[in-house]
């Protein structure tokens, strides 16, 4: 599909894609280049790429593709370290978790020569590095990729076709959307993770071994999400801040009608909500994957629409 790869970051994600490039056969040559010396030595040593190279700039020169894998925060240095050195057509995108930051840091630092298109594959573990890639992450999984305005389409169709052949399903979106809703459906629930897992570390008395002795499986799937990489996460907080305090805000506000329902001993709405969480989680299943993106006008989770109610108050199934 390309006769050269460059891959510039390759941790969970560059990784991931250096397997399934190379189970694919979709680069003639996989170039793979790191900021430290150890992960590149790693990445040889776990046969990741067919070139090895130190310096992004060099690794680079002469490559149709290149994605860079790295921390969203360092996209624009990593922009500005490579610049000079792309070849004219060439295609280079990246696979940040949030968008609107990094083609900010990113579009500036780029020549016009080349075809600059964002993506995201929402595909994930809460591991990372070189060793924690997988050939088969992404099947299956959703690509989003976020053109700007004057994006060539046939580099754009080509784009596609890389993630369909690493077993994505793609869809096309603004950076402005794809930040409101990846707030939603992931950086509030790994902040939500970090902080319920804090606030458990913090009561000491009933922490410490308590937790881990007695941590039932609703506590258990936060502490893998609060196992996430603290770079990534970090960068992720700081560069989709407004869209972040935005579900943060609603999140309070929903969190607080939910409070209040216990103290007051409103059953009725509680059931309510809990209800219409059950119908979403199995709107989800029955669905496979194939998840829509949130409505944002419609959707209050503490208030939900009387039509989504079911009529049974009582008794659990
Ligand atoms: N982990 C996930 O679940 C997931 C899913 C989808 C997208 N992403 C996004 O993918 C990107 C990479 O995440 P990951 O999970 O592979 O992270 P990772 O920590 O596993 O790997 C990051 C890689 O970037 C390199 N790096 C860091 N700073 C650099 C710099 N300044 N210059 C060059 N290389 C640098 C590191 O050495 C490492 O090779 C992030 O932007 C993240 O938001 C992550
Ligand atoms: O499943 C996980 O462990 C993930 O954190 C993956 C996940 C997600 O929230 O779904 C995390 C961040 C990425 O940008 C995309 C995918």
């Amino acid at each position: 599909m390309f006769d050269r790869v460059a891959l510039v970051g390759i941790g969970l994600i560059g990784s991931s894609l250096a397997h399934v490039i190379r189970r694919e056969g979709l680069a003639g040559t996989i170039v793979v280049s790191t900021r430290s010396a150890a992960t590149l030595e790693r990445a040889a040593e776990l046969d990741l790429g067919d070139v090895y190279e130190g310096d992004p700039a060099k690794a680079v020169e002469n490559a149709d593709l290149v994605i860079v894998s790295v921390p969203v925060g360092a996209s624009g240095a990593v922009a500005r370290a490579i610049a000079p050195a792309l070849k004219a057509g060439a295609i280079v995108t990246d696979v940040g978790s949030t968008k609107g930051s990094v083609v900010s840091q990113m579009a500036p630092e780029l020549p016009s020569s080349v075809h600059f298109i964002p993506g995201h594959p929402i595909a994930g573990t809460e591991r990372s590095g070189p060793d924690a890639g997988f050939a088969d992450l992404f099947d299956g999984r959703w690509c989003i990729l976020t053109p700007l305005p004057d994006t060539d389409p046939d580099a754009l169709a080509r784009l596609s076709g890389f993630w369909e052949a690493c077993g994505s399903k793609v869809d096309v979106m603004d950076p402005a959307h794809h930040d409101m809703v990846l707030a939603i459906v992931s950086h509030l629930p790994h902040i939500i993770a970090y902080n319920i897992v804090g606030t458990a570390d913090d009561l000491e008395a009933v922490t410490k071994s308590e937790v881990i002795k007695y941590s039932a499986s609703g506590f258990r799937d936060f502490t893998r999400l609060a196992a996430s990489d603290p770079t990534m996460w970090r960068d992720v907080c700081l560069h989709n801040r407004e869209a972040i305090l935005e579900m943060l805000a609603r999140f309070s506000e929903d969190l607080s009608a939910l409070q209040r329902a216990i103290r007051w001993g409103d059953g009725d709405k509680l059931f309510d909500l809990f209800t219409h969480t059950r119908a979403v989680r199995r709107s989800i299943i029955e669905a496979g994957q194939d998840i829509d993106v949130p409505d944002f006008g419609r959707h209050v989770v503490a208030h939900p629409p009387r039509d989504a109610r079911e009529p049974e108050k009582s008794g659990s199934s």
